[in-house]
């Protein structure tokens, strides 16, 4: 049976804006207070979904959430009319108040682990929404996250899903981004790869000094039992603590897997000799292609500064591989170089395609942060709400619902704006209509 992957992209929400949240995530740190434009944001991911889907590749569409979270600043003792628990949070507590507000649900490799059916002891695709413990406004996801992707989901036949992990720091899970799944062909049972940043009980084995691990073994471990993954099918490799402390806050900023390829940095695993043997000894098939990029073809800060790995590596219906990268790949010379020899190499990867997804890479989100990759066989793909698969029809209806709803520009003093809760809300009701969602926010209970 013919089975693929299929991509679903976080639409980024109505208060997308930059408010420098993620200590560790250096674009996030460095753009704080910027004014953002949502709408433009939101149409820039929009396009590289109608480009992946006109590509041929299946693409989705992971609805955003309810932001500003007045139940979350409810829960804070905020209290009063919607319009005053704005107020009052905002002038009281406005750290905490932006970070009820951040659209940051639109980086779907953090909503969830995902795995395909070939790969499950009960052979269904299996869901865990990550818990985001690390950051307070990450934090606030996954319960949402859990309700968007069963509607996404719905069928129990060949969809199963988990609650998120224990919400503590002990088991910080951030989904997919730590996350690659390594397969001679999808349909075929894969190398599920977990990496961590930290050991959260054994405080003796190596950890970061400065920025924190988000990511613990023993979450990814939880993870792997809660899908029925068997061990010889499963790789734990810790991240190099010392590039999470230069600003690779996730694993997928320093690596990338599709298939049979594994595209990484040299510096990007803690004794990566080890961590390299265990995949090549548990990979099953003969074709695996390792591409380790060397620090002097691109240091780490052009890596992270590029995003050159947080691309995504898809398989076009010809068998060739493509590279979907941010234009800030092009505009960095020590990289565009790179990719431009890399194509030309003996490797599965032929293409590069640039997509301009800059208000998203301002918080530290490239291509691959926007997408959660499925996948899936024909029968699983039929059994999807067809509603959140992109089609023409599809991307023109959100665009337009996209340029109803959305503002030309935001800036963090316009978040306690009464009308923006207004707005938003609006545009999610409809939201929920034109993805046959059902209720699945706060409001709308
Ligand atoms: N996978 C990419 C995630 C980026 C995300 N940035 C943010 O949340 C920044 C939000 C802000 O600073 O306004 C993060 O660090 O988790």
């Amino acid at each position: 049976m013919k089975q693929f992957e299929a991509n679903f992209d976080g639409l980024v929400g109505p208060t997308h804006n930059y408010a420098g949240l993620s200590y560790g995530n250096v674009a996030s740190l460095n753009n704080a207070s910027a004014s953002s434009s949502p709408k433009q944001a939101a149409k820039q991911g929009l396009k590289k979904m109608k480009a992946l889907a006109d590509l041929g590749m299946v693409q989705g569409v992971l609805a955003p959430q309810e932001r500003p979270d007045i139940a979350s600043l409810r829960r804070l003792g905020f209290s009063g009319t919607d319009a005053n628990v704005l107020a009052m949070a905002a002038k009281q507590a406005p750290a905490i108040f932006q970070a009820c507000c951040s659209a940051s649900s639109m980086w779907t490799a953090n909503a969830a682990t995902v795995s395909p059916s070939a790969d499950t002891s009960d052979g269904k695709i299996h869901f865990t929404p990550a818990n985001l413990t690390n950051k307070y406004h990450r934090s606030l996801e996954p319960q949402v996250t859990g309700k968007i992707l069963q509607a996404t989901f719905a069928n129990k036949e060949y969809f199963a899903h988990h609650a998120h992990l224990p919400d503590n720091e002990h088991f910080g899970d951030e989904g997919a981004a730590n996350h690659t799944r390594l397969c001679s062909d999808y349909g075929k049972t894969g190398l599920e790869m977990f990496v961590y940043g930290r050991h959260a009980f054994d405080t003796s084995k190596p950890a970061p000094k400065k920025f924190p691990a988000r990511q613990t073994l023993e979450a990814s471990q939880a993870v792997a039992r809660l899908h029925g993954l068997k061990d010889d099918n499963v790789v734990y490799v810790q991240q190099n603590p010392d590039l999470i402390d230069q600003g690779v806050f996730h694993n997928d900023v320093i690596a990338v897997g599709n298939q049979n390829v594994l595209f990484y940095h040299e510096q990007a695993f803690y004794q990566s000799s080890q961590a390299i043997a265990e995949i090549k000894q548990k990979f099953v098939g003969d074709d695996l292609h390792l591409i380790c990029v060397k620090t002097e073809e691109v240091s780490v800060q052009d890596a992270i500064k590029s995003y050159l790995f947080n691309t995504q590596i898809i398989t076009l219906a010809n068998g060739d591989m493509a590279i979907i990268a941010p234009t800030d790949c092009k505009e960095n010379s020590a990289v565009s170089t790179y990719l431009t020899n890399l194509v030309a190499q003996n490797t599965p990867i032929k293409h590069v395609y640039y997509h301009d997804v800059k208000e998203s890479m301002r918080n530290g989100g490239g291509p691959a942060c926007l997408r959660l990759r499925v996948a899936m066989t024909n029968k699983e793909h039929a059994a999807v709400n067809q509603s959140t698969l992109i089609n023409d029809n599809q991307f023109e209806r959100l665009n337009t619902w996209v340029d109803n709803h959305y503002r030309d520009t935001l800036h963090v003093k316009d978040l306690c704006d009464p009308q923006l809760l207004i707005e938003s809300r609006t545009a999610l009701d409809e939201l929920t209509q034109l993805l046959s969602l059902g209720s699945v926010y706060p409001f709308q209970q």
